[in-house]
C-alpha cells in the first residue's frame, strides 16, 4: 500500500510571484514562517529560503514540481493590463487558469487563492460601496477585465470539496506601493509629459485605491481561513483600504510627494473618453504599420472620470480583515520609495 505524503502545511507556491504583488506576498509569507516557491515566466530578485522555478503557466508539465508537497498555491500572475493582447491574456487568464486547477488537482494541492480584481463587475459607469453580489460586468471595459472574470469564475467553480480542493477569490482594487510597475510609474511619465495638467470630469469621483500590504494582508487570512467547514469556500471577497478617496486628489498626493504639479484645469469626461476611444481605434487600425500606445486609453480615462468603490464588509466580517496601513501611510511610504521618479532626478 502506498502512504500519500500529506503536504506540509506552511509549504506554499505563489504563481506570479516574480511581479508586484507577487514579491510582497512571498516575503510576508516567509516572514510568517512558510517555505515558498515560486513560479512565475521570470526572476526578478533573489530571497534566502525561496526555490524559483520558472516556466509558463500554460504548462502543466512545467507547474508541477513547482506544487510538489505544497498544501497551498496562490496564483496572483496575468500579463500586465497595458499590454491589451487579447489573445495573451486569453491563453494566460483563461487557458493557463484551467491548467493551474489541472496541476493543483493532480499535484494534491488542498487550497487554491486567486487574485482577481474588483473590476469583474466594473463596465465603465459609476460604482458606490459595490458588495461582492454585483453581477460580472455584461460589458468588460477591455480585454484584460473580461479574462479576469472567466479566470474567476473558473476558480471558484472548481471550489469541491469531494475532490480535496478548496477555492477562494480575493478582489483587489488600485493596488499601490513600493516597487509597483504599473501605476506610479504610468503616473510620473506622463506628468514628465506634460499630460498631468487636468482633471477628467468634475475631480469629485471616489476610488479605493489599496496599500499592497493590505492586499497581501486579505490573500494570507483568506488562506488560513479556508477549510472544509468555513464559509469562505468558493467566494470572493473585495479587499481594499476601506478609505475611498477622491481619484485626483490621490494622483495630486503622488504627484506633490514627488515633487510635480497636481492637475487643475478640468475637462468634460465625455470628450476625453471619446478621443481616448478614438486613439484607441487609431492605433488598433494602424497596428501593423505603427505601434503607438496611448497613455489615456478609454479603460484609464473611466477609471480616473468615474466613481468606484467598494464594500470589504464581507472580508471584515468571514476573513477577520481590518487594513494594516492607512492609505496617508501607504502614500507616504510609496513616494519616499521611488527616489528616481522624483522630479529632476
Ligand atoms: N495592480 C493592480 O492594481 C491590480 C492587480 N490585480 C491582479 O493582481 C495580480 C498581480 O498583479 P501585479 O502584481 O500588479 O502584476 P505584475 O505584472 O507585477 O505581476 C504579474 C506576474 O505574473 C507573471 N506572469 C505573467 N504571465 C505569466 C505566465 N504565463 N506564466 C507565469 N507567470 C506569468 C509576470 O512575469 C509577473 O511577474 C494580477 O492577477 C492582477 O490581475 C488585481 C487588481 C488590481
Ligand atoms: C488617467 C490617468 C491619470 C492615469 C494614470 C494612473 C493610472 C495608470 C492608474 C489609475 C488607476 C489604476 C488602476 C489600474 C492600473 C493603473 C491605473 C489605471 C488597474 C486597471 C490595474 C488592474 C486592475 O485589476 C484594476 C486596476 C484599477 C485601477
Amino acid at each position: 500500500m502506498t502512504t500519500r505524503v500529506r503536504p506540509s502545511n506552511k509549504r506554499c507556491a505563489v504563481i506570479g510571484g516574480s511581479g508586484f504583488l507577487g514579491r510582497h506576498l512571498v516575503e510576508k509569507l516567509l516572514d510568517r514562517g512558510y517555505s515558498v516557491s515560486v513560479f512565475d515566466i521570470r526572476q526578478s530578485y533573489e530571497l534566502p529560503g525561496v526555490a524559483f522555478h520558472l516556466g509558463d503557466l500554460c504548462d502543466k508539465q512545467a507547474l508541477l514540481p513547482a506544487m510538489k508537497d505544497v498544501s497551498l498555491v496562490f496564483h496572483c500572475a496575468s500579463p500586465a493590463p497595458a499590454s491589451d493582447d487579447r489573445g495573451l491574456f486569453e491563453r494566460v487568464n483563461i487557458q493557463g487558469t484551467r491548467i493551474v486547477i489541472q496541476a493543483c488537482i493532480e499535484a494534491g494541492v488542498q487550497k487554491l487563492v486567486l487574485t482577481s480584481s474588483a473590476s469583474v463587475v466594473f463596465e465603465g459607469t459609476d460604482i458606490k460601496n459595490g458588495r461582492e453580489d454585483l453581477p460580472y460586468a455584461k460589458k468588460p471595459i477591455d480585454y484584460y477585465t473580461e479574462t479576469k472574470i472567466e479566470q474567476e469564475k473558473l476558480v471558484l467553480e472548481a471550489c469541491d470539496k469531494e475532490k480535496g480542493l478548496l477555492t477562494v477569490a480575493i478582489r483587489p482594487h488600485g493596488i499601490f506601493g513600493p516597487r509597483d510597475p504599473q501605476l506610479v510609474p504610468i503616473l510620473v511619465d506622463a506628468a514628465r509629459r506634460g499630460k498631468m495638467k487636468f482633471i477628467i470630469g468634475d475631480g469629485t469621483n471616489l476610488v479605493d485605491f489599496t496599500f499592497v500590504e493590505n492586499v497581501v494582508h486579505g490573500h494570507i487570512l483568506a488562506a488560513e481561513r479556508l477549510r472544509p467547514d468555513s464559509p469562505i469556500c468558493g467566494k470572493p471577497y473585495h479587499i481594499t483600504n476601506d478609505e475611498p478617496v477622491k481619484f485626483w486628489d490621490f494622483m495630486s498626493d503622488v504627484l506633490v510627494g514627488l515633487g510635480y504639479a497636481a492637475p487643475r484645469y478640468h475637462l468634460p469626461y465625455a470628450l476625453v473618453y471619446g478621443l481616448a476611444l478614438l486613439l484607441w481605434l487609431l492605433a488598433l487600425i494602424l497596428r501593423p504599420l505603427v505601434s503607438f500606445k496611448p497613455t489615456f486609453t478609454p479603460m484609464r480615462v473611466a477609471l480616473a472620470g468615474t466613481h468606484h468603490y467598494y464594500n470589504c464588509e464581507r472580508a471584515k466580517q468571514d476573513l477577520g480583515y481590518k487594513p494594516v496601513v492607512s492609505l496617508k501611510d501607504g502614500i507616504a511610504r510609496t513616494v519616499q520609495s521611488y527616489p528616481h521618479l522624483r522630479q529632476g532626478a
